[in-house]
């Protein structure tokens, strides 16, 4: 199975109301939102240069203790980050009509969306319309894929070193392979500004169900990750030149349970266009992920059965942030670190 058959096997809610977003002067009642939460600003979310030699060890607190950390010296080229982005720009700008012919259906998960709720019970939709890419990313910039997934396994390399693990004892890390093999996807981002921000959401709150996710934001700022030790929402100040790494729910499971999937959503603002971009990194559709052996002992029993991120995608699209207990092995989700003061979990 191909990941855009695994995206195409379980659609999102894709009963949306279409709206030209350019001429949104009012916020419309289908897009009325109410913000839930405190909004904090510390500094404290780690942007980590991936050339420094502890690189391993900030990741590994980071992963633990917020799910989230900014990557700098990730070797993707400046150019083709402002080359996506102003294809992006170009495309989203495009008049509704010539947008419309491309739209996202549920034979082809490629294309143009619009406010695609992401539970279908949710009452009201994001304020964005998304294009989203699967193995035909291609087709924004010929050489992005592939120095974007050399980059990203190297950040995987870090990460499972992180976990004590080597790239050699999870073969799908490094298997070569055409781009439709692969669980790799691209996902633009394109929110209005909004006359009314407070009573509008741009993405609603939610966890990836990815490996990880990358995410390149525009000046803009309207990144939130939650933290449940009380604080509430964090803005993620976009860092120049800056990587994004949010872990997935595939990533928790992976490190039973001991790394963090948090928990975000995108804000828009009054004035400022912003543009997302986001590199999803999964595993081939068709391969079990389960948590690692070398993580589980009689201390530390698995937490999840394994489970494809086909399979896993139709749970989400399903249960949506219930889709993890219901793989869970545990009667009740336990922290799979209590023993261990610098994790900060917050499911
Ligand atoms: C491959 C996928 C992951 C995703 C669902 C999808 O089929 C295509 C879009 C992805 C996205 C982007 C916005 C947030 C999210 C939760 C959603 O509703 O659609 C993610 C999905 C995910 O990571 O589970
Ligand atoms: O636009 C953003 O900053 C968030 C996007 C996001 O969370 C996603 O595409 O999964
Ligand atoms: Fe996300």
């Amino acid at each position: 199975m191909s990941s855009s058959d695994a995206f195409r096997a379980h659609p999102l809610n894709l009963n949306h109301k279409v709206i030209d977003l350019s001429l949104v002067k009012i916020l419309p009642d289908s897009h009325a939102w109410t913000l839930e939460g405190d909004i904090f600003n510390p500094e404290s979310i780690p942007i980590i240069n991936m050339n420094d030699e502890n690189a391993m060890e900030l990741m590994r607190f980071a992963c633990k203790t917020w799910g989230v950390f900014q990557v700098v010296n990730h070797n993707v080229p400046k150019n083709l980050v402002d080359e996506v982005e102003l294809q992006g720009e170009r495309l989203f700008s495009l008049p509704m009509d010539r947008k419309l012919m491309a739209e996202r259906t549920l034979n082809d998960m490629s294309g143009m969306g619009w406010c695609v709720s992401l539970l279908s019970l949710q009452r009201a939709c994001g304020l964005r319309a998304s294009l989203f890419l699967d193995h035909r990313l291609n087709m924004l910039s010929s050489c992005g894929p592939m120095t974007t997934i050399s980059s990203a396994r190297r950040l995987m390399g870090l990460i499972l070193g992180s976990l004590g693990v080597t790239e050699d004892d999870v073969k799908w890390v490094g298997s070569e392979g055409e781009l439709e093999e692969r669980g790799a996807a691209l996902q633009l981002n394109s929110y209005p500004p909004c006359p009314d921000p407070d009573r509008a959401i741009g993405m609603a709150a939610h966890t990836d169900s990815t490996i990880l996710n990358i995410l390149h934001q525009s000046n803009t700022n309207g990144l939130q990750v939650f933290r449940g030790d009380g604080t509430g929402w964090i803005t993620l100040q976009p860092h120049p030149g800056a990587f994004v790494i949010l872990l997935g729910d595939l990533m928790h499971i992976l490190s039973n349970g001991l790394y963090l999937n948090p928990i975000h959503r995108a804000i828009v603002n009054q004035t400022r266009h912003r543009l997302s971009i986001v590199y999803l990194h999964g595993p081939p559709p068709s391969v079990k992920i389960g948590p690692l052996p070398q993580l589980v002992d009689s201390n530390h029993p698995p937490l999840y059965r394994p489970i494809t991120w086909n399979e896993y995608l139709g749970i989400k699209a399903q249960y949506f942030d219930k889709a993890l207990t219901t793989i869970s092995l545990r009667n009740g989700f336990m922290d799979a670190d209590d023993d261990d003061d610098d994790s900060g979990k917050i499911d």
